[in-house]
């Protein structure tokens, strides 16, 4: 009997969940490939790229391309102009994050990253104004000191004669740079991020950027979503560990926190939320935690993007260490008051984020509403991505797109397929700091040291899927200039 039971309830779930994908929804439904029960699409994506993969669906179906992630009927959009139409004069319909269960258990969908509707437009208000650069004008000019360690470490690794590691040091660089702006505290220079007292948050940031870079089909299978949570719950605690870490500062800074000063970005969020309801804490290490999670891997991958490029373009990387040396003349540090007086750096490094974007979907939205977006119809609770890379490789606005070629930049400074930061009200809180903390870092290192592969050889310029587009991991030798 009971054996019955079950029997009817998988046949049930079958048929229900067949006909929710395969009926027709509207007439100018968005195209895309033909769906199987419970997986959907993803058998579809199985690859190693599936921001490739997409791509070339965009090709065949447009670009509004709908795929069933296993349950979470999904617009991935690869033209500009549709995601200005989407993410800008659509906004108030599109501007939440969906509800996937690995953010729920770990914050409750508090902080800027997964917040949604009022409660986001408070904190995000909040954030911006905090990383304006008059409210902590102190952290932005230490900025220049993480460039200062980031730059003695390399030239200690120069003198020694070893190879380089880009991913360690410059995610130390940024991770460096993001502890000072939240907790206005040095990461000690000699200390090894992967095991001194910060790897307790490096840990676990890492860990959840590989577990979320493969993907959780529970995170989008309905039926799995119970045992998901529970696993999340007395299992995977990474996002705990996160939060767990960030109390510790949080409770450190209290005993000496004074309302009239504002030392950091932490003392900024506790004066706006409080200290004593267990809800406001919430809110406030929930955004130091997506801090972390935003603003850490993809300035440090982007730097890397940078080096692997200019390695693999000499004449490039020559021409930048030109620019840069006529502008020094016998000054030995770049400022980021620098920047206009060097616009083919400025281009090399957008250039670079556009030959080998950084993320490959970035953070999804989804639909408050039905909606027809393009003559497409796109319905309620959609979780909408834009693909990065079929941006990146766009000739209807980018001229031999597949060539690295910073001079695109210079010839017109603005592009609508140029938005790796996103656009609209909910775009990335993190650029102009982000941007800051890349041309500072990439100046600095063109300007001490010519950089060169160990075999003389180009790097790969592959990029492994992730929540990040990583290349593989690769060492180089620096040579001085100094
Ligand atoms: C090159 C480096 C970076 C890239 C390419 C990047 C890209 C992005 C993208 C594409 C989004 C999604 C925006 C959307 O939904 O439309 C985003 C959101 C966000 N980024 Fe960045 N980001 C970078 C660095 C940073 C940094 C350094 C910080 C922190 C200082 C940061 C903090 C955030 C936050 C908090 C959000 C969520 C914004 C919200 O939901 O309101 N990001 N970023």
């Amino acid at each position: 009997m009971i054996l019955q039971i079950i029997v009817y309830i998988i046949i049930f779930y079958l048929a229900h969940n067949t006909i929710k994908k395969y009926r027709k929804i509207h007439p100018n439904e968005v195209p895309g490939p033909t769906p199987i029960p419970i997986l959907g699409n993803l058998h579809q994506l199985i690859s190693k790229k599936p921001h490739v993969d997409l791509t070339n669906m965009s090709k065949k179906y447009g670009p509004l391309t709908r795929i069933w992630l296993a349950d979470l009927y999904t617009v991935i959009i690869s033209d500009p102009n549709l995601i200005r139409e989407v993410y800008v004069d659509n906004f108030d319909n599109f501007m939440n994050r969906p509800k996937i269960p690995s953010i729920e258990q770990s914050t409750d969908f508090h902080g800027t990253i997964s917040s949604s509707d009022n409660d986001w437009k408070r904190n995000r208000e909040i954030v911006s104004v905090a990383l304006r650069k008059t409210n902590i004008k102190h952290i932005y000019q230490l900025l220049d000191y993480q460039v200062d360690v980031l730059i003695e470490s390399m030239k200690s690794i120069e003198k020694a004669g070893e190879a380089f590691d880009p991913r360690y040091y410059l995610t130390r660089f940024t991770m460096s740079a993001m502890y000072k702006l939240i907790y206005n505290k040095d990461v000690p220079k000699d200390e090894d991020i992967n095991n001194g007292e910060i790897k307790d948050l490096m840990k676990p940031l890492q860990q959840i950027f590989i577990d979320s870079g493969k993907g959780s089909i529970f995170d989008v299978l309905e039926i799995g979503r119970p045992f998901y949570k529970l696993y999340l719950k007395y299992i995977n605690k990474n996002f705990i560990k996160m939060l767990d870490y960030s109390r510790g500062k949080f409770k450190e800074h209290l005993k000496d926190y004074n309302p009239e000063v504002q030392r950091d970005l932490l003392d900024i969020l506790i004066k706006e939320y409080g200290h004593e309801n267990e809800d406001d804490i919430l809110w406030v290490l929930s955004t130091v935690t997506g801090l972390f999670l935003a603003g850490v891997d993809t300035s440090s991958t982007g730097l890397e993007i940078m080096l692997l490029l200019l390695i693999n373009y000499p004449e490039i990387q020559e021409k930048a260490y030109q620019e840069i040396k006529s502008v020094m003349k016998d000054r030995s540090k770049v400022l980021l008051s620098d920047r206009q007086s060097m616009p083919f750096v400025v281009a090399v490094l957008k250039e670079s984020i556009r030959y080998l974007p950084i993320s490959p979907f970035g953070l999804p939205r989804t639909t408050r509403n039905d909606m027809v977006i393009g003559g497409k119809f796109i319905p309620r609770d959609s979780q909408i991505l834009i693909n990065y890379h079929a941006l990146s490789v766009n000739e209807e606005y980018w001229e031999n797109p597949s060539e690295f070629n910073p001079l695109r930049f210079l010839k017109s400074d603005s592009n609508p397929a140029y938005i790796p930061f996103s656009i609209g009200n909910r775009n990335c809180v993190g650029a102009n700091f982000a941007n800051d903390e890349m041309f500072l870092a990439l100046s600095n290192m063109i300007l001490n040291f010519k950089f060169k592969s160990i075999d003389g050889k180009p790097i790969d310029e592959t990029q492994c899927y992730g929540l990040s587009l990583k290349p593989n991991p690769f060492k180089i030798i620096l040579e001085s200039r100094t």
